[in-house]
């Protein structure tokens, strides 16, 4: 525990290797609308401890303050009915800056828990109906983070995926409807030998990362170093990673702003669907992920424009959940 009492998180820095693991992280923050990323892999290879980590890298955000929906202050559009008619009646919404979350879905968590439900007993108690916000109201403007969705009811994966699509969440229960913003990036962890996701859902993820364990042994005992010098003094430890965390989330900020301006040329949209074309992906989702893919790549290495290596790199993120499956091969690598 730290002196604020939050338990301290191995920070993003610290993680030896696994660069695909963290630039897929990183990229889906720079651009939120890449739809998420999965990550598969062997237990214990610094999954779920990145994407913990991830915390400490996300953007300060304007919230309404006390708005269980996160409702954005400067958007009417982004806030929630409450805040709406607030704002509607001339209301000086109070804003609260914090960094946006991470938020933890647990995967017994129940279809209620995940999107909301009316609160029976204040309707009972006092005659009145009042939403009981669930878990997408909480991580409506951050990270939605399922440890082994794989294993998650396909039912609420579905439900997740929807929400991410549309941006929306709505509660129905008893005759009454609430829709509430539910914008956040899915991230999810899986160790495919637990199982496998269907390959419908696998698609809607934006990108997908296969993470191995190490294979340096010199990386190996610098990961069982630094693990140990965390164990024993974790502040001292985030202490000591502290500037290249600013640094790191310094970067990406600067990519957040430098993102909307960059652009892509005819002859790169084409390069990003012969790709697509030789890996005889379904649809079209492919080239639309590759494209956002690349040009958060461009804004990452500070530049205005896609370049023919931003797409090398979006491929190997964008495609290897998408191919469509040999006969006799299920596994996606
Ligand atoms: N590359 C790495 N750098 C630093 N620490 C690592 C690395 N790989 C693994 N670890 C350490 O190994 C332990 C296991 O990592 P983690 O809990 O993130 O595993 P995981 O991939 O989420 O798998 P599981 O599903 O088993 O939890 C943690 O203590 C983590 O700090």
């Amino acid at each position: 525990m730290n002196p604020s009492g939050a338990r301290a998180v191995y920070p993003f820095v610290a993680i030896v290797g696994q660069e695909a693991l963290k630039k897929s992280l990183i990229l889906n923050v720079i651009d939120p609308s890449l739809s998420g990323v999965l990550i598969r892999g062997e237990k214990g290879t610094a999954k779920s401890t990145a994407v913990r980590a991830l915390a400490a890298l996300l953007p300060e955000i304007d919230v309404v303050e006390g708005c269980p929906f996160q409702s954005d202050p400067h958007d009417r559009r982004a806030m929630a009915p409450d805040a709406r008619a607030r704002f509607d009646a001339g209301e000086r919404l109070p804003v609260q800056r914090r960094k946006a979350r991470v938020v933890e879905l647990p995967i017994s968590a129940t279809e209620d828990r995940v999107i909301g439900t009316l609160d029976l007993e204040h309707a009972l108690k006092e005659g009145a109906k009042r939403i009981e916000p669930g878990l997408l109201a909480t991580a409506n403007r951050g990270i939605l983070y399922v440890d082994e969705v794989n294993l998650l009811d396909d039912h609420v994966v579905d439900v997740l995926l929807d929400s991410a699509a549309m941006g929306v969440n709505t509660i129905e229960r008893e005759g009454i409807s609430f829709t509430h913003p539910a914008r956040f990036t899915l991230v999810g962890t899986m160790n495919p030998e637990e199982g496998e996701l269907r390959p419908q859902l696998l698609d809607r993820f934006g990108l997908c990362v296969h993470v191995e364990g190490l294979s340096s042994p010199e990386d190996r005992v610098e990961v069982v170093k630094r693990r140990a010098a965390f164990e024993r003094d974790a502040d001292a430890f985030a202490a000591q990673w502290r500037e290249q965390t600013e640094t790191l989330g310094a970067d990406i900020a600067a990519a957040m702003a430098r993102h909307p301006m960059v652009e892509a040329e005819d002859s790169i949209l084409l390069d990003i669907a012969k790709r697509s074309l030789a890996m005889g992906v379904d649809g079209h989702r492919a080239d639309i992920v590759m494209l956002k893919t690349a040009k958060a790549l461009a804004a990452w290495h500070g530049r205005d424009t896609v370049v023919a290596a931003d797409v090398d790199e979006a491929a190997t993120l964008a495609l290897p959940h998408r191919m469509r499956r040999r006969p006799f091969e299920d596994v996606v690598r």
